[in-house]
């Protein structure tokens, strides 16, 4: 699998989903956000976690306009793979490739913590290497990770299947305290209308070795490199 990781002004967690696909054994290129082309033969474009241009205007606003935005277009168009990742996610609902957008966390607090989610299915790209209802633990941090979309856009998301992850406790229960950013039916995660677009505001990329905190991240890449 070959990965085109998409590097902005303020990114900062290129190197950690870097270092996630090439555990996986994927082959990694980063790619600069002026660049008008992808890499020749790229499988996943993955927009990574940070602060794009200092989350001024909107978070994701102004990097959702970058030259290469176009290319990642395109490139979903064809059916490739585009994972973003917290402000990737942010960046893609601020370019339209998905549904909704991401606000201030309800209580208006930067939330950094481990927080488990529900994995609502199991039989896309990315969550192959998951057993559906399965409960995983991840981190987040962010400051506007509350996802929010008007009610048909929501029953489309749900009716479609489009919901990737939600906000759940340790149990796999939904609807309580876990989800603390405030998200419209505890979504921490969807999907594009053909299933090639993720986006997820928890960081998989940070848990992918058990000797910083856990492995539940890395079986998404681990899935990601068996169906390319
Ligand atoms: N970790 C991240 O990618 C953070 C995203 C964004 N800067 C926010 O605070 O919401």
């Amino acid at each position: 699998m070959k990965s085109a990781v998409i590097l902005f002004p303020g990114s900062n967690r290129e190197r950690d989903v870097a270092n996630a696909l090439r555990r996986a054994g994927g082959a990694v290129e980063i790619v600069w956000h002026g660049e008008s082309e992808l890499p020749t033969g790229t499988d996943l474009v993955v927009l990574p976690g940070g602060f794009s241009y200092g989350d001024y205007l909107r978070c994701g606003a102004i990097a959702a306009r970058s030259p290469v935005m176009d290319a990642v277009r395109a490139h979903a168009e064809r059916g490739g793979k585009v994972l973003g990742i917290c402000n990737g996610f942010q960046i893609l609902v601020e370019s339209g490739l998905l549904p909704g957008i991401l606000t201030r966390n309800r209580d208006l607090r930067f939330i950094c913590r481990e927080q488990h989610l529900k994995v609502e299915r199991a039989d896309t790209a990315f969550t192959k290497g998951y057993a559906a209802g399965q409960v995983i633990e991840v981190c987040v941090a962010h400051g506007e990770g509350n996802y929010f979309a008007d009610p048909e856009t929501v029953a489309r998301l749900e009716g479609d299947g489009r919901v990737a992850f939600r906000y759940c406790d340790a149990d796999g229960s939904v609807g309580g305290l876990s989800n603390r950013n405030g998200s419209i039916n505890d979504i921490a995660g969807i999907y594009s209308e053909n299933l090639n677009v993720l986006g997820m505001m928890p960081h998989p990329e940070n848990l992918v070795d058990a000797a910083v905190g856990g492995t539940d991240g890395a079986a998404l890449f681990s899935g990601l490199a068996k169906a390319a």
